[in-house]
């Protein structure tokens, strides 16, 4: 059944992710704030700045008008930075009277509040417009994802019935969704891979080779299962596309933007150089903000987060910092990961030492 949805926020995301749903037949409304872009989404079927190779399909129609946008539709997708989120949903309150289903695609968490974004979202929206919260996330650059190269996600929500409704709208042959019940650990996978890219782009910046990423994945990945752990995810979640699929993807890939910025930094740059350069949302460095003080909060212990704040908060070099990762005391590799894991056990034991 071919529907209308709106994707809010023309950045590279909402419209890789509009062409998705343009394909599949829908009614595109795809929301942006700057007018003169918009005019070139509709003229002449580009948005150069994000997607410069493609052109877009005819199902979708670009909007500057919020509340013409919101018209009519049951679903939305929200696609724009983590800290936009708040304010584009107040715009949404003052606008929309009618129960939707919100389709959140950011990957991040709010520092100080350290809300998850399903959680924003929850505490942000109107309680009369909010049917469902789903979030969708994995491996998949828009750049490729454009170009419908073949690509995975999983949908996740406290109401799985809105997750598999947003599995079948967006499901083709290119584009194939799963569906994963896990909320926290497919929020928390995809937020926090950003901070472990941006370290693989440090350590790319710096000459170091695959070792060196090799190691940052995997141990990165050990890092953000405690914490999601300690959080409530499942640990089977880590394994999946939102946990080692998109640590793969962003850690290994010139088109990630996070990547991009870490190489910079390691390259010896500025870290407001590298965002200028970069000129899209690069989550990872509010991210690691979030991750220092939720690994404070949840006693984790999460020494790459630990070395990157430094990088982007301290003027540590980049350097250095990799070798204070290097000369840390001697461990067993499992060691920090079983103490969550057996603490887990312990609760489920009713054990609460
Ligand atoms: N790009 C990708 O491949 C993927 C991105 N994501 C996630 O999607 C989210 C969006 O990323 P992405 O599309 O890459 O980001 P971009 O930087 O490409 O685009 C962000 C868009 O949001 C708009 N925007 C920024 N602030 C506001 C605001 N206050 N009100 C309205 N619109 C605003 C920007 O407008 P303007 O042009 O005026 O700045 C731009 O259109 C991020 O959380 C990212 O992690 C997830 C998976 C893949
Ligand atoms: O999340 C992404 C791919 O899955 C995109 O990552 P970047 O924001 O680093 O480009």
């Amino acid at each position: 059944m071919t529907e209308s949805v709106a994707v809010i926020g023309a950045g590279s995301w909402g419209t890789a992710l509009a062409m998705v749903l343009a394909d599949n037949g829908h009614e595109v409304r795809l929301w942006g704030h700057n007018p003169n872009q918009i005019n070139e989404i509709n003229e002449y079927k580009t948005n150069k700045k994000y997607l410069p190779e493609v052109l877009l399909p005819e199902g979708i129609i670009g909007f500057s008008h919020l509340e013409e946008a919101l018209e009519g539709v049951n679903a939305m997708v929200l696609a724009v930075p983590t800290k936009a989120i708040r304010e584009v949903i107040r715009k949404i309150n003052s606008i929309r009277k009618e129960p939707l289903t919100v389709v959140h695609v950011s990957k991040g968490i709010e520092p100080d509040t350290l809300l998850r974004i399903s959680e924003m979202i929850e505490q942000e929206i109107s309680v009369n417009i909010l049917d469902s919260v789903v979030v969708l996330s994995g491996p998949s650059h828009a750049e490729e994802v454009s170009l419908r190269h073949p690509t995975t996600v999983t949908v996740s929500s406290k109401n799985m019935n809105a997750a598999e409704k947003i599995q079948d709208l967006f499901i083709n042959h290119n584009f194939r969704v799963y569906t994963n019940p896990d909320l926290v650990g497919v929020e928390i996978g995809g937020a926090l891979k950003n901070i472990i890219a941006l370290a693989a782009g440090i350590t790319d910046g710096l000459g170091y080779g695959d070792n060196a990423k090799a190691a940052l994945i995997t141990r990165g990945l050990a890092e953000i299962a405690r914490l999601g752990i300690k959080m409530g995810a499942s640990p089977l979640t880590f394994s999946g596309l939102t946990g080692i699929g998109d640590l793969i993807a962003t850690c290994t890939s010139v088109h990630s933007r996070n990547w991009r910025a870490g190489n910079l930094l390691g390259k010896g740059h500025k870290l407001q150089e590298v965002l200028d350069n970069i000129g899209m949302v690069v989550e990872g460095v509010r991210t690691t903000k979030a991750a220092k003080q939720l690994a404070k909060k949840y006693d984790v212990n999460m020494p790459i987060t630990d070395v990157l704040y430094d990088v982007l908060f301290n003027d540590v070099n980049a350097k250095d910092a990799v070798d204070l990762l290097m000369a840390r005391g001697k461990k067993n590799e499992m060691e920090d990961f079983t103490n969550v894991l057996e603490g887990e056990l312990n609760l489920v034991n009713g054990d609460n030492r």
